[in-house]
């Protein structure tokens, strides 16, 4: 089934109205709405537990809202899958990957799952693999890739369809900085011609360093977002985060630690 996105106006990236998740009755994700504007780079941060991962995974019709819609490029995630997820590339949080494959042969098949022709297929791999050094490391299966290799080889598999919209989840996170630099440098170019990141992150320098655009999440409610600017209001990025989220009292909830870091053996 496919709904051609309506009227003249470039539908947003990623239109997300009303999203909302209950897990036995606690409620992680709580009416979430966001416009991710096409070419931007969009950052999603907030605590442990905010529910970012929830949302992204909602987002990305890998899990079943309570209540809400989503759209990518104007298709309905959830009415229209097929035209919405071919619009789509993840990596997601704790990837989990077809270990027995090699890093070419995992790339061979997604590219097959992609329905992608497989001369493009070959040549997209082989240039993805060289762009985030892997070439060597293609022919070893994935069960032996460190943990910044295995985000590399899933980046690769995330772009290899040339996807409108890439969603990140914690992209950068156990990724050595050289590693760091090439994945950012692959995402930069990737925006640069008018494709959209949205990625989750902890790291507020790399938000504020990377982003064109920030939601911060927080109990699963976004209390923020926009611009870059905008969300900063004349602070940095980690400032304002503190200020809308609760910096944290000087102690410990529960208790003073006091006996920490005084061991006298
Ligand atoms: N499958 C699940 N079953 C039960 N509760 C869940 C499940 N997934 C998430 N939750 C709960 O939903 C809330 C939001 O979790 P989520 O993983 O989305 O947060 P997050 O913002 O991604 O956190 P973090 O920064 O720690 O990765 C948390 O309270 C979590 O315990």
């Amino acid at each position: 089934m496919q709904h051609p996105p309506e009227g003249d106006a470039v539908p947003a990236a990623v239109e997300v109205r009303g999203l909302r998740k209950e897990f036995d009755g606690k409620v992680a994700v709580d009416g979430v709405d966001l416009t991710v504007p096409r070419g931007s780079f969009y950052g999603l941060v907030g605590p442990n537990g905010a529910g970012k991962t929830t949302s992204l995974s909602m987002i990305t019709g890998l899990l079943r809202p309570d209540a809400g819609t989503v759209t990518v490029a104007g298709y309905d995630v959830w009415q229209d899958p097929y035209e919405a997820k071919h619009r789509i590339g993840i990596l997601p949080d704790g990837l989990r990957l077809f270990e027995r494959l090699s890093g070419r042969e995992l790339l061979r098949y997604t590219g097959r799952l992609r329905e992608l022709p497989a001369q493009d297929t070959e040549a997209r791999a082989e240039e993805l693999l060289e762009v985030l050094g892997l070439t060597e490391a293609g022919d070893k299966l994935v069960v032996d890739y460190s943990t910044g290799m295995r985000k590399k080889i899933g980046l690769a598999a995330a772009l290899l369809h040339n996807p409108p919209v890439l969603f990140l989840d914690e992209p950068l996170e156990s990724v050595d900085p050289v590693s760091a630099e090439t994945i950012r440098e692959v995402l930069r170019q990737y925006t640069a011609t008018g494709s959209t990141v949205v990625f989750s992150s902890h790291v507020m320098e790399l938000v504020a360093a990377l982003c064109t655009h920030v939601a911060i999440l927080a109990k699963g409610r976004v209390i923020a977002d926009g611009t870059l600017d905008g969300v900063r209001a004349g602070r940095s990025l980690n400032e304002r985060f503190m200020e809308l989220v609760g910096a944290p009292a000087g102690k410990a909830k529960g208790g003073s630690l006091a006996w920490l870091g005084s061991s006298s053996g």
